[in-house]
């Protein structure tokens, strides 16, 4: 229980009815989930509003309101607050409802079309070797100092995020580690946050079905950066085209990493092979397992966010060079014959060239690359081509199959998929609807020493067809047929 006054600390609002005066059981946003003494906040969503929903709260139990507009009626003792934007006071009150966690660790957001998943978890198994207590939040999972609590979003919600928050400080966590999704900035799902860094990966083709247009999408991103107080850091990518303008309005301290442009913090690959990157990382010559050019940022940002953060940077590297990346990112597997498997969550096109461009860079010689891919249902259709065309670029063979088709037909997807390969490719293609098939047919297709990459799906563990979830393992499958051809 919190005093409604304390909850509404720094909160911009014109009080229309009521006192604060009063005991508040929890913050609620969603009326299907009010309890007795909450308060509830109307918020405008994309497929309804939460406005109309306010009576509905009031008949439920909230004993005050946070709204954009008042509604036609309005019935029984609730203290009204009206306000400029719902989203942005739901984001307020939830910090001040769990006491401000954020500003009682250091807290560090990612964002960035691809990578936020490998920064974060690196950053916290870093800073968990380096004898920290720390919390993770990821699209994978998230972390309280080595428990885990599922993820249902890349960023959750304001209610839940600061009761995370507020359950790492409980439990004596230094840091916290984040992913800020670009919807999570749009619908101010970290407002009231206090962030001590930021870091910016990159900026690609990706959810235009939600922003429209590029431009906003990096809008999205740079308003994050925008966000920033003074006294936290701004990481960016040097060598990325938006890299730069991440920074341009922001008041905090601006830095960046990069291999190729002028940047404060370098690195340059000396070796990329299947068994790890061998990077000159600001000075220091260091073998990684991570694979690949895409990981050598990735550990190039993780090292950079470190010495920001004032880590001790031998230490830095002996831990990194120790750490594995996050499930389902690179995660491969080799068969009995030397067939080797390799799961990966690229779903975006930028992503499935850079994890068959690695693949090329690090195969020994002419084995065959074998790509099964899928588009998810909906999603943005304007990818489905692009990512077809890629695939076929990059790859001696590509099967389109289904990923998560949800409402849509899986034929359908893969005909949209299609439509982005070149006729003499064609032949070199096949579509087989039923992921388990197209995954089989894949393996067995492939000679020892082949390898086959299955695109998409990377750490999910469910297909959702129709609206229905059904258990789903790229990586169990593929082990599954490995250990049938033992
Ligand atoms: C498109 C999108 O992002 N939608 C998010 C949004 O929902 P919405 O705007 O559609 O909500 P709505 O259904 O219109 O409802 C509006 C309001 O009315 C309320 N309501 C609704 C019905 C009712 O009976 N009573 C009621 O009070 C709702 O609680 C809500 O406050 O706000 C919800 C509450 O925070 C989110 O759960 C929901 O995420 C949906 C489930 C989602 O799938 N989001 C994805 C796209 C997403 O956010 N992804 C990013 C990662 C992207 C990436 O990088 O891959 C993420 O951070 O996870
Ligand atoms: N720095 C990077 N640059 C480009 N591609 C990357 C980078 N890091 C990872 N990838 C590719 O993108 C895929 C997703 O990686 P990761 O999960 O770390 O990114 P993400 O930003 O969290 O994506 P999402 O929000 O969709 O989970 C990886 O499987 C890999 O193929």
């Amino acid at each position: 229980m919190k005093y409604l006054s304390d909850i509404l600390d720094g909160l911009a609002f014109t009080e229309l009815q009521g006192s604060a005066d009063m005991e508040i059981s929890a913050i609620v946003f969603d009326s299907r989930k009010v309890e007795p003494n909450c308060l509830f906040v109307a918020v405008k969503g994309t497929q309804v509003d939460g406005h109309d929903y306010i009576e509905q709260a009031i008949s439920m139990g909230a004993v005050a309101v946070i709204c954009e507009e008042l509604p036609a009626h309005v019935t029984g003792e609730v203290d009204f607050f009206m306000v400029a934007d719902s989203s942005i006071a739901l984001g307020i009150v939830a910090a001040n409802f769990y006491d401000n966690p954020s500003s009682k660790l250091k807290l560090v957001g990612v964002t960035g079309t691809n990578g936020k998943t490998t920064i974060a978890t690196l950053l916290y198994k870093l800073f968990y070797d380096l004898g920290y207590k720390c919390g993770l939040l990821s699209t994978v999972e998230n972390q309280i100092n080595g428990q885990v609590v599922t993820a249902t979003h890349t960023t959750p919600d304001p209610v839940v995020l600061n009761m995370l928050l507020a359950e790492m400080v409980e439990k004596g966590c230094d840091y916290c580690f984040m992913e800020v999704s670009s919807h999570a900035v749009v619908q101010h799902r970290i407002e009231g946050l206090k962030f001590t860094g930021a870091i910016f990966s990159n900026l690609t083709h990706d959810h235009l079905d939600y922003h429209k247009t590029f431009d906003s999408y990096r809008d999205a991103k740079k308003a994050f950066f925008d966000y920033l107080p003074k006294n936290a850091f701004a990481l960016t990518n040097a060598d990325d085209k938006n890299g730069m303008v991440m920074l341009q309005n922001t008041i905090a301290h601006k830095k960046s990493y990069g291999m190729k442009n002028m940047a404060d913090y370098r690195a340059k690959i000396i070796e990329n092979q299947f068994s790890g990157l061998f990077l000159n990382i600001d000075g220091e010559e260091v073998w990684f397992k991570l694979v690949g050019t895409f990981n050598a940022y990735n550990l190039l940002a993780v090292y950079s966010a470190a010495m920001l953060l004032e880590q001790d940077k031998a230490k830095v590297l002996v831990s990194l060079s120790k750490l594995t990346g996050a499930r389902g990112r690179f995660d491969y597997v080799i068969a009995a014959n030397g067939t080797i498997g390799i799961v990966d969550y690229a779903h975006s096109p930028d992503a499935v060239q850079n994890i068959l461009s690695t693949v090329h860079d690090v195969r020994k010689g002419k084995e065959k690359v074998i790509t099964v891919l899928g588009c998810g249902g909906d999603r943005d259709k304007t990818k489905r081509p692009i990512m077809a065309r890629v695939a076929c670029e990059w790859s001696d063979k590509v099967i389109f199959t289904s990923d998560n088709p949800r409402s849509e037909d899986p034929a359908q997807i893969i005909k949209d998929m299609e439509e982005g390969v070149d006729p003499a490719f064609k032949r070199h293609t096949m579509s087989i609807v039923d992921r388990r098939e197209a995954i089989k047919v894949a393996v067995n297709l492939a000679q020892p020493g082949d390898i086959v990459v299955i695109a998409g799906k990377g750490h999910e563990k469910y297909q959702e067809i129709k609206g229905v979830r059904t258990h789903f393992d790229d990586k169990e499958e593929l082990m599954a047929i490995f250990d049938q051809m033992k």
